[in-house]
């Protein structure tokens, strides 16, 4: 799924976001500045006390020599220092933004996070939260580039103004180059980035869809497909090796150039007793510091680098999350309120203006063919899904004005296909109820019919999901034990059932209607079972509920009856 370009406001909002980061472990970033200055004081020191070293050993004294010593000591610790606090600096930060983008992408829910592609999700999160988290030891580094080399002029210039002015011929030069650098190497960054992002995407899809794939033989098709960006990419990295490559030996250039130039000037200063030999060592120290700016493409690349990478966090950021209120709900089973709500998909009206009020504590089957919209009026009545216009209430309360965590205690789902989320399988079935003991996770099994086959797991309830060869059916009614367990006054249960055989659904929907008694259900139905278990039925057609009331009462529409008539025939 394509993601969109990066507008400007993405780029500040980047920039932004990285300062954020940078200021997370404020302990080892005044250490990594205390260090960096202390490395820029010593290295501007160093040409200097070279210079008296040299002039102090031609006159036979040894002070400026041991002066120049300690001097390389303290710059060695201040490297050491800064490095370690850099590498911290760095650990804070891409936690930091780690944890803001996964807590964005939950907070999204599953509509609009679906802008991104997993896979591309995922490699924003690992391999891009951490190049974002470079920035601080990058952006000290090439600061202290510029600070140093600022310094150094003016050391130059009290040496002798004749050499910081050659220097300062080349200047624009300089600054067209790094100009240039940073602005084209971010784009180009961006783009490898982008490209990769597309590559992790198609390679997620693939994984999810291993058993099609097989089952078409369609691997050579699907590797194609996934590495269709590779020649982009490759193009993109040969770019970006030709722009460094280029900006190397431009930059190399100018160094020799203006060193060849200061030298000369201060050779003729030496040559006319206005510098002493010392000097001249101390001004090719002091131009090299200045040109060191260029020389440090490793650092501006850090920068560019880890600006590209944060632009492709922020655009997830960008995407807006739904609002909530704080309101409570009151405890209890609630009434569910569907009030001219319509849903849009593109140019498409899925749900077109439905009302419809599910009572407080009764049982209300959702039927309809495939696609009319019966799992999204599921989605709706938790707030998994936002209607464009119209409004979903519980209790009166509109459910984006609820407070998320009644919300969610509120609220049990149960799904076609549940998502297997846990360490083990107790942490699974009591994933919507966290501290609830072991017994509420065998108790929620025994009611969804998966106790016994939980027991002839390798580890029993303390297998992880992911191990377990789980059937579809085994697996839903894991989703139901699930949803049992969080003991929730709303439950929905969407489709939660189809893939069990008719003789268990019938006994699993026995024991929820009892687990369940006295709760708010609203079930996603196929079956005329289900639907004649419910005290009333929605039927959807066309984006809006054709009619609804108790199931007896809607055999008698012919168009109703057709809903499952191949069942009946069956
Ligand atoms: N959040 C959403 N926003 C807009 N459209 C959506 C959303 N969720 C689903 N849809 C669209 O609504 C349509 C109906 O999907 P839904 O899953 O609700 O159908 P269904 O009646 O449950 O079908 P089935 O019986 O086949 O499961 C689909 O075309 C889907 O793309």
């Amino acid at each position: 799924m394509p993601s969109s370009p990066h507008p400007h406001g993405t780029a500040r909002a980047a920039d932004r976001l990285l300062v954020a980061a940078a200021l997370r472990a404020p302990g080892w970033g005044i250490t990594l500045v205390v260090a960096a200055v202390g490395s820029v004081v010593c290295g501007l020191l160093l040409p200097a006390a070279l210079a008296a070293a040299l002039d102090g050993v031609l006159a036979g004294t040894t002070a400026a020599a041991w002066n120049l010593a300690v001097l390389l000591t303290a710059a060695a610790l201040c490297a050491v220092a800064s490095t370690v606090a850099g590498a911290a600096c760095g650990a804070a930060a891409v936690s930091h933004l780690r944890v803001r983008l996964l807590g964005h992408v939950l907070t999204l829910g599953p509509a609009r996070a679906a802008r991104f592609a997993p896979g591309d999700l995922t490699s924003r999160l690992t391999a891009g939260a951490a190049e974002a988290a470079q920035a601080p030891l990058a952006v000290t580094e090439t600061a202290l580039k510029v600070v140093s080399a600022v310094c150094a002029l003016v050391a130059l210039t009290l040496l002798d103004w004749r050499l910081a002015l050659t220097l300062l011929v080349t200047v624009p030069m300089g600054l067209i180059i790094v100009r240039r650098f940073m602005t084209r190497a971010s784009d180009l960054f961006t783009r490898y980035q982008e490209i990769q992002g597309r590559i992790a995407a198609g390679f997620a899809e693939a994984i999810g869809g291993v058993r099609t794939i097989r089952a078409s033989a369609t691997l050579p098709r699907e590797a194609e497909r996934i590495l269709a960006p590779l020649p982009e990419l490759a193009a993109t990295g040969r770019a970006t090796w030709r722009f460094q490559r280029d900006t190397a030996w431009q930059a190399g250039l100018l160094l020799a150039v203006v060193e060849l130039a200061v030298l000369t000037v201060a050779g003729l200063g030496v040559a006319s007793g206005r510098l002493t030999p010392g000097a001249l060592l101390s001004a090719t120290g002091y131009t090299a510091l200045v040109m060191s700016v260029l020389d440090e493409v490793d650092s501006l690349l850090g920068v560019a680098k880890a600006r590209a990478a944060a632009r492709r966090v922020a655009d997830v950021l960008a995407e807006p999350a739904p609002t909530h209120g704080g309101l409570p709900l009151t405890p209890g089973a609630p009434a569910v309120t569907f009030e001219d709500v319509t849903v849009t998909a593109g140019e498409r009206t899925v749900l077109d203006k439905v009302s419809a009020v599910v009572p407080a504590g009764s049982v209300c089957a959702v039927v309809g063919r495939s696609g009319e919209g019966k799992s999204l009026l599921a989605a709706l009545a938790g707030g998994l899904a936002e209607p464009a216009s119209g409004r979903v209430l519980l209790d009166g309360v509109p459910v984006p004005d609820v407070d998320p965590g009644h919300l969610r205690r509120h609220v049990a789902y149960a799904f076609a296909r549940p998502a297997l989320l846990g360490a083990t399988i107790t942490d699974l079935i009591t994933y919507g109820a966290p501290q609830a003991p072991e017994a509420v996770a065998v108790g929620a099994a025994r009611v969804a019919a998966a106790d016994a086959f939980i027991r002839r797991l390798p580890g029993g309830y303390a297998t992880p999901p992911a191990r377990a060869m789980l059937s579809g059916g085994e697996t839903q009614r894991l989703g139901l034990a699930r949803a049992v367990a969080q003991d929730a006054p709303l439950v929905i249960l969407d489709d939660a059932t189809s893939s069990l055989d008719t003789a268990t659904e019938a006994q699993v929907s026995a024991a929820l209607a009892n687990a369940f008694t006295g709760r708010t259900q609203i079930v996603v139905a196929h079956r005329a079972a289900t639907a004649a278990r419910a005290d009333l039925v929605l039927w959807l057609e066309d984006g809006r509920v054709r009619a609804s009331g108790p199931h007896h009462e809607l055999m008698a529409i012919p168009a109703y009856r057709s809903l499952f008539q191949i069942e009946e025939a069956a």
